[in-house]
């Protein structure tokens, strides 16, 4: 585990760092990054509903193309099933050798989706928890635990960028450990799918225990399962399921829907494996692709079922002790 004292923001100190995006996770990084002094630009599509917000927080705001262009180190922040595109049309014409392309979940390099060139610097930092808790710890003089994997290191520098990045939104206050995209894709997913949608405390051992035994970290399994639960579940408390909804990713709340219905009506460990080997096997990510290539029906029809399941279960099975967002933090 690397600490603050272990990281220096060296590395990107003289960098321009693009944030792509100013959703949940992206809006944190931006501030995070820029009140640890780093030079930070925010690249959003044309008639971004987000620039207005961006640029009230006092950020440099860009064109996806100009801020690629102009940027060392490039991070895109936006929803996984939109990145394939966005990466051919605004990303890849302007990825130069030399830069560095980061991710906030490894989804679209460990499935092939996104294909770097090989003179890049591919890396990951993943915060263990929901964007707006992100920016509440680090405001607060805490961090969040996070993970970072190095998927390319063109330059030799790729894991002290990463681990530099990781210092500049508050993950070495908490904690940073190092993983694999393979890891984190794979945790990542099945954190959301086998815990989030039960919230229960018996679905936390066993998702734990499932994730243990298929040979993850045992650190990792701790942050997919207990960690991260007790976060999204303080969101719900504070903001009820379209606050946690808000907050979390699509790709999440999908898992939550099509995987959860699974485990809640059998909640074996034998389920939780066969939904590990749907997430290891691309399963789970082809069906969510499909479903989001189709305007997300499935996740439409089964939002409000799994609404009053997550409030009735959720609400009486856990209470976090993070501190509360406020209801301007999610407005973001
Ligand atoms: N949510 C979370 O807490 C976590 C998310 N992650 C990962 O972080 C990444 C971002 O997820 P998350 O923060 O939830 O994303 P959000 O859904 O919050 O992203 C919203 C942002 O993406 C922009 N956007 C949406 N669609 C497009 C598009 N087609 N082209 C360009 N910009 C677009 C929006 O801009 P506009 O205003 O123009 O629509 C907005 O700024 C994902 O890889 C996710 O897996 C990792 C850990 C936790
Ligand atoms: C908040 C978080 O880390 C999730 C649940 O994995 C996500 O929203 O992607």
């Amino acid at each position: 585990m690397y600490y603050d004292r272990d990281v220096s923001l060296s590395p990107i100190e003289d960098k321009l760092i693009a944030i792509i995006g100013y959703g949940s996770q992206a809006h944190a990084h931006a501030q995070n990054l820029r009140d640890s002094g780093l030079n930070v630009v925010v690249g959003l599509r044309e008639g971004s509903s987000s620039r207005p917000k961006a640029e009230q927080a006092g950020l440099r705001v860009a064109s996806i193309e100009d801020a690629v262009k102009e940027a060392d180190v490039i991070m895109l922040l936006i929803p996984d099933e939109t990145q394939p595109q966005v990466y051919e049309e605004s990303i890849a014409p302007n990825l130069t050798a030399g830069k560095a392309l980061a991710f906030g979940h490894g989804f679209n390099i460990h499935f092939g989706r996104i294909k770097p060139p090989a003179d890049v610097d591919v890396f990951l930092v993943a915060p263990k928890g929901p964007g707006h808790m992100l920016r509440r710890v680090y405001v607060d003089g805490a961090g969040m635990p996070s993970i970072f994997a190095v998927g390319q290191d063109a330059s030799g520098s790729a894991r002290d960028i990463a681990l530099a990045y990781a210092r500049g939104i508050g993950g070495t206050r908490a904690g940073v450990l190092e993983t694999s995209f393979k890891e984190e894709t794979e945790t990542d997913l099945f954190g959301e799918q086998s815990v989030l949608c039960g919230g229960v405390t018996h679905l936390i051992q066993a998702g734990f225990e499932t994730l243990v035994e298929a040979g993850y970290q045992p650190e990792i399994a701790y942050f997919e399962t207990l960690h991260e639960v007790k976060l999204i579940v303080d969101l719900i408390y504070e903001k009820g399921f379209e606050g946690m909804r808000h907050s979390i990713s699509n790709t999440a709340e999908y898992g939550d829907y099509v995987t959860g219905p699974r485990i809640i009506t059998d909640e074996t460990k034998a389920t939780m494996k066969d939904v590990l080997g749907d997430i290891q096997s691309g399963k789970f990510a082809q069906s969510f692709i499909q479903d989001a290539e189709s305007g997300f029906p499935y996740m439409q029809e089964q939002r409000g079922k799994m609404r009053d399941h997550t409030l009735e279960v959720v609400g009486k099975e856990l209470r976090g002790k993070m501190p509360f967002i406020s209801k301007q933090e999610l407005e973001v």
